[in-house]
C-alpha cells in the first residue's frame, strides 16, 4: 500500500488517477473541493492535492493539511491557490502551463468569430422560429486590425491563427521577445496605439494588480466605435461595469466573454445586451486539454512526492523535502 494520499478535489481526467496509482505510487481519494467542510476534513490526511479551478487552496485549507507536500493545478491560472501561503507552509505548487493553451486559444477564436457574425444570437432567433437575416449582418475579419493583449502562450497561438484570416495583428506585451513577435507576423505596439487602432481586441494576460481593470474607463475613452473585445483570460482585466457602459452607449460594437470577475456568474447586466456573447469559462473544456492537464498535474505530484525537481513548480519552498513515513 502506498504511504501517500493524493486528494483529487475537482473533476479531473481519469488519466490523472492512472498516473497517480502507477506502481502503487499513491492512494487516490476524491472530494468535492467546493464543499468546504468536506475539503478541510479530507486535507487532514492528504500528502498531495490536485485541483482544477473551482477548489480554493488558501491559508485555511493549507492549515488543515499538516501532511501536505504539493498542490498541483491541472491548468494555467493559479488564482485559486494562495502561492505565498503555500510557500510559507513549505508546500510546493505546480501548474500545467502548456496543457490547455491550444483549447483556450481555439475558444478565443471561436468567440471572436461568434461576436463578429452574431452566431449565438442568430442561432437562438432561428430556434425561436425567427428568420431574422437583416438583424444579424456581421463584419469580415480580413483586413481588420486585431490587438492582442499579452503575447504569451495563448496570445501567440491566437495571433497565429487570426493572421491566417488575413488580419493585421498588433500586440502589447512589454515582456515579449520582438524576434518571437516577428516570427508570428505580429507588430509589437504601445498600449495607446493598440487601443486606438484595434477593431478586435483579445485579452490574454494574467490577472494581477497591474492588469486588473486595465481595460476600464480610461481605455474605453480611447478605442474605436467598431471595436469588438474578447476576454478568455481572467475576469476583472476588463472592467465589467465600464464594459457594460461602453456597449450600452454604443462606444464599442461588441464583446465576447468566457471569464467573469465573480465565478460562477449566472446573472450579469452584460447578459441582457444583444451584442454580448458569453460562455461559462469553457476555454479549457475539451477532453484533449483535460487529459494533458490531469496527466501533467499528476506527474508533478509524483515527482514532488519522490523529492525530485518539479519542472512546472511555481515556487521553491524551503521545507518541501518529503520526509519518509
Ligand atoms: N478561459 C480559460 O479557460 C483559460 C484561461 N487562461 C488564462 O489565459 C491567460 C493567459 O494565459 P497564458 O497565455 O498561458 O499565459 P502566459 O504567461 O503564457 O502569457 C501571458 C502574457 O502576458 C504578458 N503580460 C504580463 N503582464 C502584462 C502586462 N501588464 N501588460 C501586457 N502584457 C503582460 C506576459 O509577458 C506574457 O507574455 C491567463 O490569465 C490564464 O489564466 C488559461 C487557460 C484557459
Ligand atoms: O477549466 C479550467 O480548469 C480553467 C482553465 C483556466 O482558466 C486556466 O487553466 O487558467
Amino acid at each position: 500500500m502506498s504511504p501517500y494520499v493524493a486528494l483529487i478535489a475537482d473533476a479531473l481526467s481519469p488519466q490523472a488517477v492512472q498516473v497517480l496509482t502507477r506502481d502503487g505510487a499513491a492512494e487516490v481519494r476524491h472530494v468535492d473541493g467546493t464543499d468546504r467542510p468536506a475539503l478541510l476534513a479530507a486535507l487532514a490526511e492528504a500528502d498531495a492535492v490536485l485541483v482544477r479551478s473551482a477548489t480554493r487552496i488558501d491559508a485555511e485549507a493549507l492549515a488543515a493539511a499538516p501532511r501536505l507536500k504539493v498542490v498541483a493545478r491541472a491548468g494555467v491560472g493559479l488564482d485559486n491557490v494562495d502561492v505565498p501561503a503555500a510557500t510559507a507552509a513549505g508546500v510546493l505548487v505546480a501548474n500545467a502551463p502548456a496543457s490547455n493553451v491550444v483549447s483556450a486559444a481555439e475558444h478565443a477564436v471561436a468567440l471572436l468569430l461568434a461576436v463578429a457574425r452574431h452566431v449565438p444570437q442568430a442561432h437562438s432567433a432561428l430556434k425561436d422560429g425567427r428568420w431574422a437575416r437583416s438583424s444579424y449582418t456581421g463584419v469580415e475579419l480580413a483586413g481588420k486590425t486585431l490587438g492582442v493583449l499579452g503575447l504569451g502562450r495563448i496570445g501567440s497561438l491566437v495571433a497565429r491563427r487570426l493572421a491566417a484570416f488575413d488580419m493585421e495583428v498588433i500586440a502589447y506585451d512589454p515582456y515579449a521577445d520582438p524576434e518571437h513577435a516577428r516570427s508570428l507576423g505580429v507588430r509589437l505596439t504601445s498600449l495607446d496605439e493598440l487601443l486606438a487602432r484595434a477593431q478586435f481586441l483579445t485579452v490574454h494576460l494574467p490577472l494581477n494588480e497591474r492588469t486588473a481593470g486595465l481595460i476600464g474607463f480610461d481605455a474605453f475613452q480611447r478605442v474605436r466605435t467598431d471595436l469588438r473585445i474578447v476576454n478568455a483570460a481572467r475576469g476583472g482585466i476588463v472592467d465589467e461595469q465600464e464594459l457594460y457602459a461602453a456597449l450600452k452607449e454604443g462606444r464599442i460594437a461588441g464583446a465576447a466573454l468566457d471569464v467573469y470577475a465573480q465565478e460562477p456568474c449566472t446573472d450579469s447586466p452584460l447578459f441582457e445586451l444583444d451584442n454580448v456573447v458569453t460562455t461559462p469559462h469553457l476555454g479549457a473544456s475539451t477532453p484533449e486539454a483535460q487529459e494533458r492537464a490531469g496527466t501533467q498535474a499528476a506527474e508533478s505530484v509524483l515527482l514532488a512526492l519522490a523529492g525530485m525537481p518539479v519542472p512546472d513548480a511555481v515556487n521553491a519552498p524551503r521545507d518541501a523535502s518529503v520526509p519518509a513515513r
